[in-house]
């Protein structure tokens, strides 16, 4: 039997077979995860200088081969419970440890081997099921092992398992908050991964689907995965499907074992569920207090907190967690006893895809989102020439008009303001919610993050110079600006530099914020940037403080327009056309404007280094920031701690 999943296809379903698996071909195997935590205090800060414990000194063990359910009244820190054990949200643990085959959790290695299926759907838009399905397959299983037609069959099989097949061509958007949750999970179970976590998987699915969903995650789990997931009140088909249930109350263990033995538990601390009562509706409604919280210290104390691992009625409460844990293994008969000492091949945990075909995959994937989108795209298209027409109009011919000189320096103005703003703000809206599904995917060991991070602005750049290219052709063409080569390259260069600074100046903006707090923050930063880019004009170089000239080369903005003056006026321009009416034309001379201006020694040199060096410094921030984000370590330099803890606070920072 093959020990990796690097097994062939063919050994892939050979192996299905052995183990009974007929629905699941694509099941490698995995050895034993065995998951055991010991006093994890879980607490979060709640104001600059405060702190809330939501997990308070729980303890358990869920092994390989059993069906977890985590069960408790809302906010009781089931999603905590989650989060801490799958390494989703650790940096706030404060004390406690976390064992993996009783070993410490090696968090790098752990987090290769384990899946988590968040409580929130959120996809990739302008994508159908398919195309999700078949990029997630791409990804996870790589192109090495198995072929394009093998990687469509194993999709097809999780998605008729899940019950999809009716949606395969509909776009995600359109699918309803069952068939989501389903795509969630038939996306993690690709790779078929050794440890699967899903907070509240049978959410938004009716009785029927919620009982298929179960069932399939304990069919995993009896084929060797450790499978938790966290429930709200499951019916009693449901919690009977759990091979161990876990319930958690006010941040506590409140009882740890097997479902059947709920009512005797419940008889041991005083009381008697009804004979027509589900045991899981009755020990949820203890443990949200109903019956009065003396119950709920009595529980606390009678499983030790979650150390009694699986209570019995008959079993002493002074049984010590390790006799309790060593009992519970040699009792475990449905799975080979070796494999718990079979360790993982940590090369079987590598990403299955080189970065060059994250980058080709995550690349069409972004391409293919774009085009799909035909609405917006048309949308952007006729706004563009809409802003075309306008600005044309505005500055009609007034390009080599003399008299009309300030105006065009205006048109100048306009070129780097449309060139802020146009790229900016669709990623302040778009990008705070295209990182939660970055955090989904790159948590979930999808890809890596840098060809993520690449694949996303190369592909985007066709549409976004094409759009650009069409417009600046029209607003040139409009308002009769010199007809020469150099000048005309020179203007596009700077205005696509320009676009390209400022979508990463929204990247680095919308990296830690929220949607809301992101759509306020932008436009409030450019504002003084674009402020500073024609601070002092008509007064002369001269008359600008030094200080104010510093903040203006903080500005991109200011060697933008610097930019696109040169490549209007600069390079020795020849006079501007005076109209023999006119008989006062003293802007008639280039250089008298750019003097006056107080654009004058410029280089262009200078000005493509400054936006360039702003463009690779907003991107270079964006990656550190977001990078930092995905982290599972906490920043260890302590000012950083105590900043980002104040801006935590104060700005929503994420
Ligand atoms: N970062 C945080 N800051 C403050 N309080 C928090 C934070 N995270 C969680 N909480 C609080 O901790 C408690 C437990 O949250 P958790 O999401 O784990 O509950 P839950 O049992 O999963 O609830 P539900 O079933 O409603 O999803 C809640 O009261 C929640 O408000």
């Amino acid at each position: 039997m093959s020990t990796g999943s690097s097994s062939s296809f063919d050994e892939i379903l050979v192996e299905s077979e052995l183990r009974g698996q007929d629905k699941l071909k694509y099941l490698p195997h995995w050895p034993a995860v065995n998951i055991t935590f010991e006093d994890v205090v879980y607490t979060v800060d709640s104001g600059v200088d405060n702190s809330k414990s939501i997990l308070r000194g729980v303890n358990g063990s869920f092994k390989s081969g059993q069906l977890v359910g985590i069960l408790g009244p809302s906010g009781a820190g089931k999603t905590t419970l989650l989060n801490t054990l799958a390494g989703f949200k650790c940096e706030n643990v404060t004390t406690g440890s976390i064992l993996i085959n009783n070993k410490p959790r090696n968090m790098k290695v752990f987090r290769r081997m384990s899946r988590y299926i968040m409580q929130q759907d959120i996809h990739q838009v302008a994508l159908t099921v398919r195309d999700v399905m078949m990029y997630a397959a791409d990804l996870k299983l790589g192109f090495k092992d198995l072929t394009k037609e093998q990687k469509a069959e194993i999709v097809e099989e999780i998605i008729h398992l899940l019950g999809l097949e009716k949606t395969m061509d509909t776009d995600c958007s359109l699918l309803s908050g069952g068939e989501l949750k389903r795509l969630s999970i038939a996306q993690e179970l690709v790779n078929n991964p050794p440890v699967l976590f899903l907070d509240e998987p049978t959410t938004g699915l009716d009785d029927m689907s919620s009982s298929q969903c179960v069932e399939l995650l304990k069919r995993l789990a009896s084929g060797g995965r450790t499978v938790i997931c966290s429930i709200h009140t499951p019916s009693a088909k449901i919690f009977e499907m759990f091979d161990q249930v876990y319930v958690v109350a006010n941040g506590q263990c409140v009882f740890n074992g097997k479902g059947s033995n709920i009512v005797p538990y419940m008889e041991a601390i005083g009381l008697r569920c009804p004979k027509t009562y589900n045991p899981a509706d009755f020990i949820l409604d203890v443990a949200s207090g109903e019956y009065g919280h003396e119950f709920l210290d009595r529980m606390v104390e009678m499983i030790d907190n979650g150390r009694i691992v699986d209570w019995k009625p008959q079993s002493k409460i002074s049984d010590s967690y390790e006799n309790s844990y060593n009992a519970d293994r040699k009792q475990s008969s449905e799975l080979d006893y070796s494999q718990f000492e079979e360790e993982i091949n940590p090369n079987n945990l590598e990403y299955k895809c080189s970065s060059w075909q994250q980058f080709s995959v995550l690349f069409r994937r972004a391409s293919k989102q774009i085009y799909n989108n035909k609405s917006y795209l048309a949308l952007r298209l006729n706004m563009h020439i809409f802003l075309g027409i306008v600005v044309g109009g505005i500055f009609y011919q007034m390009g080599n008009d003399a008299t009309k000189t300030i105006f065009n320096f205006g048109f100048c103005f306009t070129i780097i303001i449309a060139f802020m703003y146009i790229p900016l703000l669709p990623v302040l809206l778009e990008f705070p919610t295209q990182v939660q599904l970055l955090k989904r995917e790159y948590f979930n060991h999808w890809y890596q993050f840098n060809p993520y991070y690449f694949a996303m602005v190369v592909a985007k750049l066709p549409v976004q110079f094409f759009i650009a290219i069409l417009y600046l052709t029209m607003v040139y063409l409009l308002t009769n600006q010199p007809i020469e080569l150099q000048r005309i390259f020179i203007f596009y260069f700077i205005s696509l530099l320009t676009s390209l600074t400022s979508e990463s100046f929204g990247l680095l903006v919308s990296s830690r914020l929220s949607i809301i707090n992101a759509m306020f923050i932008g436009p409030v930063l450019v504002c003084p940037m674009m402020l500073l880019s024609v601070y002092g004009i008509g007064s002369g170089k001269d008359t600008i403080p030094p200080l104010i000239q510093i903040f203006m080369k903080m500005s991109y903005l200011r060697h933008s327009l610097e930019g696109i003056v040169q490549s209007i006026y600069g390079f020795g321009r020849q006079d501007m056309v005076c109209p023999n009416e006119e008989v006062f034309c003293p802007y008639k001379k280039p250089a008298f404007l750019l003097r006056i201006m107080g654009f004058e020694d410029l280089d262009l040199r200078i000005s493509i280094l400054y936006l360039f060096g702003f463009y690779v410094m907003f991107n270079a921030a964006a990656v550190f920031l977001i990078k930092d984000r995905l982290s599972y370590r906490r920043n260890q330099i302590w000012p950083i701690q105590y900043i980002s803890k104040a801006v935590k606070h104060y700005m929503n920072y994420l």
